[in-house]
């Protein structure tokens, strides 16, 4: 078994990442918790697969557990997705003495941390995440949030779990295209923080390689992002660097209602095409662009800019949660394995989302 820890000052937690970790819970729990009462959100494809068992296993241990599942998709990253949680949490009549477990990939991880962070002020959180994406990023770091159909996690808090279950097993069952998904994100961090990372990923001859490889990379990964988060929690500086790609990616996202690209692609979409104008505009060292493009082909991730509305684009940008006053703030390469956040003004702006085809 392998442990991180995010050594948050009000709130340390423990990672713990080992493969067939999901089957020790139960006893886990069974010492750790014995007379809490736990609820736990999934959604209906990881219900079938892992969530009614681990209920099973729960309740032959004692425990009294209400599993609540949501359509899977980014869909349910919405308010409606989160009323129909909180009716379901009120029936079970959940106290702030017990704990409501994500057992999903993001968006369940997401919508849950939404409603742990918020019914009844707040219920003790603990993350069991089930895709690459949501080992390797989302279930650290505390944020939580849900969609608006005007921009991307607009509701939303800071909300961290007091533990995380990592068990790399899960992603033998995890479609291509998502395991793809939390690779768009593992790129990001090699670009922005670990260019050995980056071209390790080169240098795999194929995904099945990679997945070999996927423990330590996915420990790589939450040590990367535990790292920053300990740094600054709340995205006032540093932290804005684990969202490189995410200010075209989201408006992306919004910009096809949530539906043609996954967050991992639109993510891949951002990270190569704002490198692409950075490097016009020799802000980045020339090449990254390439080197990025290459590294998304690889792996199946887009690169070539859909054909968008620049007016929505734009005003789309205007919403993001990185913006200060008036200024709009990009994480941009200075080169691979460095980021940065470089502050536009409107006017700049438009210069720097002005894409043309490849
Ligand atoms: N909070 C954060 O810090 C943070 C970080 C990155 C991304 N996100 C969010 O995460 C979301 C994307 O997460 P995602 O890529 O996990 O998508 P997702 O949660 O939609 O999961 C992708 C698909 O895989 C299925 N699935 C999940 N685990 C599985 C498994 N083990 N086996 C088989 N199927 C499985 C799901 O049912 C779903 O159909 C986006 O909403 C993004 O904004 C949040
Ligand atoms: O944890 C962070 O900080 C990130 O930016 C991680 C991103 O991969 C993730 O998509 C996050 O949800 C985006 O944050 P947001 O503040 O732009 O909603
Ligand atoms: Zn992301």
């Amino acid at each position: 078994m392998k442990k991180l820890k995010v050594s948050l000052p009000q709130q340390p937690y423990p990672i713990y990442l080992k493969k067939g970790l999901l089957e020790e819970i139960p006893n886990r729990f069974k010492e750790k918790y014995p007379s809490k009462r736990l609820a736990l959100i999934t959604d209906e494809n990881v219900e079938k697969l892992y969530g009614r068992k681990l209920e099973e296993e729960l309740k032959s241990n004692g425990f009294k557990t209400q599993l609540i599942s949501i359509p899977p998709g980014e869909q349910s990253k919405s308010i409606r997705t989160l009323e129909e949680i909180y009716e379901k949490l009120l029936d079970f009549q959940i106290t702030r003495g017990d704990i409501l477990l994500t057992l999903g990939g993001g968006v369940v991880g997401d919508v849950g941390g939404m409603a742990a962070a918020t019914y009844l002020r707040g219920i003790p959180l603990i993350h069991i995440p089930t895709s690459l994406l949501a080992q390797i990023d989302s279930s650290i770091g505390g944020k939580v949030a849900i969609n608006l159909p005007r921009g991307k996690n607009l509701i939303g808090s800071f909300y961290h779990p007091q533990e995380v279950y990592i068990d790399p097993q899960l992603l033998t069952t995890l479609d291509k295209r998502y395991f793809r998904d939390g690779l768009a994100e593992i790129i990001k961090y090699g670009c922005i923080k670990d260019k050995e990372l980056f071209h390790q990923l080169l240098a795999f001859p194929n995904e099945e390689q990679l997945f070999q490889n996927i423990e330590d990379i996915i420990y790589t990964c939450c040590k990367i992002k535990s790292h920053i988060v300990e740094k600054d929690e709340k995205d006032a500086e540093e932290r804005m660097l684990l969202n490189f790609g995410h200010t075209l990616g989201h408006a992306i996202e919004k910009y096809f209602h949530y539906e043609k690209f996954t967050h991992g692609e639109a993510v891949a979409l951002g990270m190569y095409n704002i490198t692409k104008k950075s490097e016009e505009q020799c802000i980045t060292q020339k090449g990254t662009a390439e080197g990025i493009k290459q590294l998304l082909k690889k792996y199946h991730l887009p690169h070539k800019m859909p054909k968008i509305d620049r007016e929505d684009l734009i005003k789309t940008i205007g919403l993001d949660k990185k913006n200060r006053g008036q200024y709009i703030n990009i994480v941009l390469l200075e080169k691979l394995g460095n980021g940065f956040i470089q502050k536009f003004s409107p006017e700049e702006i438009e210069r720097m989302v002005f894409i043309e085809k490849d």
